[in-house]
């Protein structure tokens, strides 16, 4: 059991997931000194301890108390918790926040040649993967039989060596599935990174420090998809400029030094800003459009 006053994080070590766990626990303050061989690291600056592990584990390190919080796909926790409940261990967990990174697609691919007309033309079939669980949790809602093997890894390497019929993997780009001469057929779950935490109560101390923290990982995620713009609009077009602005955010005008008739416009965007808007912007006669990242944000 971990102390009742460090929270213990477990986060990936290293792969898909671990820079982007790292970015963001540094965003949000946290200092961190992740050398590669020290797998429990100390945040100087915060009462919390890092946990650094295959991310297959992280769940289970949760739902057993080992670890307070955990960073990990989702695809990793839904497969942990079917086989822990299979198997009659401790299943229980919270998702506390869904995550902007880590997104891929669980899905069953199949060779090139291989000829696709609905799921019941996988009937029978031996799939590799990774996610037995999920592939048999799938295979039942949709009243298929399907056999698997276990590969922890180059699970697209089976169809090519007779190992198996086809492939049930995380897809995010497509592209090893193409350079594998393998088509995508049916897309069984979609996963992002999580924020997941063991369903006990925190000690006091700890729930603070764990507020603190989720405060500022909104903060983070928000500050991301977020941009600050700035322009210089004509006066007599304030009204269609503020229109053609993405977000609900009133906008903010300035008076510009000299002139009488340009002001500043500045808003926070929570939408996508495109291209198109800004040259509407530009057709309107506004000039001098910066379209900015923001590093932290708070309301
Ligand atoms: N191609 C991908 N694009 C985006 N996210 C991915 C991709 N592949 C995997 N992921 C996500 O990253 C997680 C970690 O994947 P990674 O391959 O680094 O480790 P792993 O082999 O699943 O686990 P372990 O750390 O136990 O070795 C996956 O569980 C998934 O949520
Ligand atoms: O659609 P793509 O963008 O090509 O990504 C998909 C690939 O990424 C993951 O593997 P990873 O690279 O993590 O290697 P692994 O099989 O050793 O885990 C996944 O298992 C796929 O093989
Ligand atoms: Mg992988």
């Amino acid at each position: 059991m971990t102390s009742t006053k460090r929270l213990t994080i477990a986060m990936q070590k290293s792969g898909r997931l671990s820079d982007d766990t790292q970015n963001l626990l540094k965003r949000c303050g946290l200092k961190l000194n992740l050398t590669d061989r020290r797998l429990l690291a100390h945040v100087s600056n915060m009462p919390i301890d890092i946990m650094r592990v295959r991310s297959s584990d992280i769940p289970g390190l949760v739902m057993d108390g080992v670890c307070d919080i955990g960073i990990v796909g989702d695809n990793t926790l839904e497969e942990a918790a079917l086989e822990r409940k299979l198997l009659g261990n401790n299943s229980e967990y919270i998702r506390t926040k869904g995550l902007n990174f880590g997104g891929c697609r669980l899905s069953l691919a199949m060779p090139e040649e291989f000829e696709y007309t609905g799921i019941e033309s996988l009937n029978g079939l031996r799939f590799a993967t990774t996610y037995p669980q999920l592939l048999k949790r799938y295979a039942s809602e949709n009243n298929i039989d399907v056999d698997f093997c276990l590969l922890k890894g180059s699970v697209e390497v089976a169809p090519r060596v007779g190992l198996a019929d086809g492939i049930c993997d995380l897809v995010s780009t497509g592209a090893t599935l193409e350079a594998n001469g393998l088509k995508e057929v049916e897309v069984i779950y979609r996963s992002t990174a999580a924020l997941i935490q063991n369903p006990n109560p925190l000690s006091q101390d700890k729930q603070a420090i764990f507020d603190t923290l989720l405060q500022r990982m909104q903060g983070v995620m928000k500050a991301k998809e977020s941009k600050y713009i700035m322009l210089h609009a004509p006066i007599e077009k304030i009204e269609q400029v503020s229109e053609l602005m993405p977000g609900k955010e009133t906008p903010t005008v300035l008076p510009l030094a000299g002139r009488d008739d340009l002001v500043a416009v500045h808003v926070v965007a929570t939408e996508t800003f495109f291209w198109e808007t800004m040259e509407a912007l530009k057709a309107l006669g506004c000039n001098s459009i910066l379209v900015m990242p923001i590093e932290k944000m708070m309301e």
